[in-house]
């Protein structure tokens, strides 16, 4: 599922208009069709519906799904609430063939009709503004915003929720808070963006036959089930423990030994063949009695952290993680140095790995290798040093602009995962739920792209599958055996068997 930001939408609609030749107000048709379809499956037939229309082509969108509910017998009041001679392009077309199907229209000239009709209503269709909203919401419209939000009845937005801005990066906007929207052909940058996510409610995609093959498509994309039977990689009959990766995970310290003991059982559960774990040597008791599959390099300590070199040799390991339950101590960065200069294969950095990461983006740099690192927001705020709130208002292109210049596949954790690749490409992974917002589910995902990168494949498409993998086993403990509120990080590892037999 792509997602576009307003200006790759309009050109979508170009390439439909002009190289397909299908006319804006054929697209409009099926946009409102479309629209008016999810409307008839979610609401009761004898339900008020008042569908608010503006100017532009989301208006259009409008005086369709007016006139589509209208023919299939539903107690419509349309509502045009931009001036006559403002109605513009296909909009006109289809407020003629609105009128001239019988219907009649209510125009905004008296406010108290309007607010007497929108108590009334059970159902708000927002038709407003779409993708062409331009700065803060103008009169009428930040009145009606306003007053729409008052109300109780169900909100369903069109394509986007009125005052929404599409893309990310803006901070200031009053929206109409949507209990669905029905978003058209693809989905809006801004949908899956933390502060703008909120007003769509629930999401539901149309599909209005634009001619897909024409399309420049974004290198930008929802990660969905389907991606991932197409990319997880089999296991063969005849493999071999070495076949499926020998992995490094280098971690733990006295005070955080759960960390680097949740990754690996997360690694081993999600198929890596062989796994040695790198930690303090007093951690490695409690560590093995976790994870007996796993085999040990026991690093010397101080005060429980690891200070130590790995003696052993680097080369035999297919991919290494870093970080967890690592610690913050000023020799770890010198760890996260020998590992980034001696790991020949993939190495990924989460947690504390992150912590000194700023003083070594060279060493990251010119590393021949992949490196991915794995921040939830804080942790990439500090890399970046940028306050949290201004990345996480244009996280796709802080993301994309981080992993280009510092060569890296990016993992930014969060109820929507954006994974970056070097080259820029973006998948955003939608799984997951607020049972994982709890200490240790992180481990567990570093666990989980660990043994994804082991096992073969694309580095992209392996932490992808890792990520909605990990997400979609909490969902199915939460569907289940479990409440968001008791879900711990061990359940998430325990319950990947669940998941993965979904995918066999
Ligand atoms: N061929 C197409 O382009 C298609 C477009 N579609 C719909 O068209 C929408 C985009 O249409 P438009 O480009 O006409 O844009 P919009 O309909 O989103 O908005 C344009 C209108 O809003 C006004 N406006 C902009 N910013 C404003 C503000 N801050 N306060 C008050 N008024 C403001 C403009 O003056 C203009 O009248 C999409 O979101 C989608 O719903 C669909 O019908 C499918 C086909
Ligand atoms: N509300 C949420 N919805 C979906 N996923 C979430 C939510 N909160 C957290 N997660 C996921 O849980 C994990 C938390 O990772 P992290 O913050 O590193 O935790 P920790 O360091 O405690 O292990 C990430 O994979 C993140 O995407
Ligand atoms: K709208």
């Amino acid at each position: 599922m792509d997602i576009v930001t307003a200006q790759e939408m309009y050109e979508w609609d170009q390439v439909a208009i002009k190289s397909a030749g299908i006319e804006g107000k054929i697209l409009m048709e099926s946009a409102g069709r479309a629209a008016a379809d999810v409307i008839e499956r979610r609401i009761p037939e004898h339900h008020k519906v008042v569908v608010l229309i503006g100017a532009g082509n989301n208006g259009g969108d409008g005086f369709v799904i007016a006139r589509t509910l209208l023919n299939r017998g539903y107690e419509v009041e349309a509502w045009q609430v931009a001036a006559d001679e403002k109605i513009s392009g296909d909009a006109i077309v289809h407020k003629e063939i609105f009128l001239a199907s019988g219907y009649s229209l209510f125009q905004l000239n008296d406010w108290d009709a309007l607010t007497q009709s929108l108590e009334k209503a059970d159902v708000i269709v927002d038709a407003m503004l779409g993708i062409g909203a331009k700065g803060p919401l103008r009169s009428p419209f930040n009145e009606i915003v306003e007053l729409v939000n008052k109300q109780n009845s169900c909100r369903i937005a069109v394509d986007l929720p009125t005052g929404v801005p599409a893309d990310e990066g803006i901070e200031e906007f009053d929206g109409v808070r949507a209990d669905l929207t029905v978003v058209i052909a693809a989905l809006k940058m801004s949908a899956v963006v933390q502060h703008t996510r909120p007003f769509y409610g629930e999401i539901e995609m149309v599909e209005i036959g634009l001619p897909v093959r024409k399309l420049r498509h974004p290198e930008r994309l929802v990660w969905q089930r389907h991606d991932v039977k197409r990319s997880l990689p089999e296991r063969m009959t005849n493999s071999h423990k070495g076949s499926h990766g020998k992995g490094l995970m280098v971690g733990g310290s006295d005070l955080m030994p759960g960390s680097i003991a949740m990754s690996a059982k997360a690694a081993l559960r999600s198929g890596a063949g062989l796994l040695t774990v790198a930690t303090a040597k007093e951690v490695i008791p409690s560590v093995s009695s976790y994870v007996q599959e796993a085999t040990f390099l026991a690093m010397s300590e101080t005060a429980g952290k690891i200070t130590g070199h790995i003696k052993d040799d680097l080369q035999g390991f297919d991919a290494a993680a870093v970080g967890m339950g690592l610690g913050r101590h000023p020799e770890a960065q010198e760890l996260i140095e020998e590992l980034l200069e001696q790991i020949e294969a993939p190495l990924l950095i989460d947690a504390d790995g992150l912590f000194h990461l700023k003083e070594l983006f060279d060493k990251v740099a010119q590393r021949p290798y992949p490196t991915i690192l794995t921040p939830h927001p804080g942790e990439f705020a500090r890399l970046l040093g940028k306050p949290i709130k201004t990345i996480m208002q244009s996280p796709f292109a802080y993301c994309r602009s981080f992993a280009c210049k510092h060569r890296v596949y990016l993992v930014l954790k969060g109820p929507a995962t954006i994974i970056t690749s070097p080259e820029g490409k973006q998948r955003v992974d939608l799984t997951g739920n607020a049972g994982l917002a709890k200490g240790g589910t992180g481990d567990v995902l570093s666990g989980i792209l660990l043994a994804m990168v082991l096992q073969g494949g694309s580095i992209l498409d392996g932490i992808s599958n890792g990520c909605f993998i990990h997400g979609t086993t909490a969902e199915l403990l939460t569907d289940e055996q479990h409440a968001m509120r008791d879900l711990l990080a061990t359940d998430v590892v325990e319950g990947l068997s669940q998941t993965f037999r979904t995918f066999s």
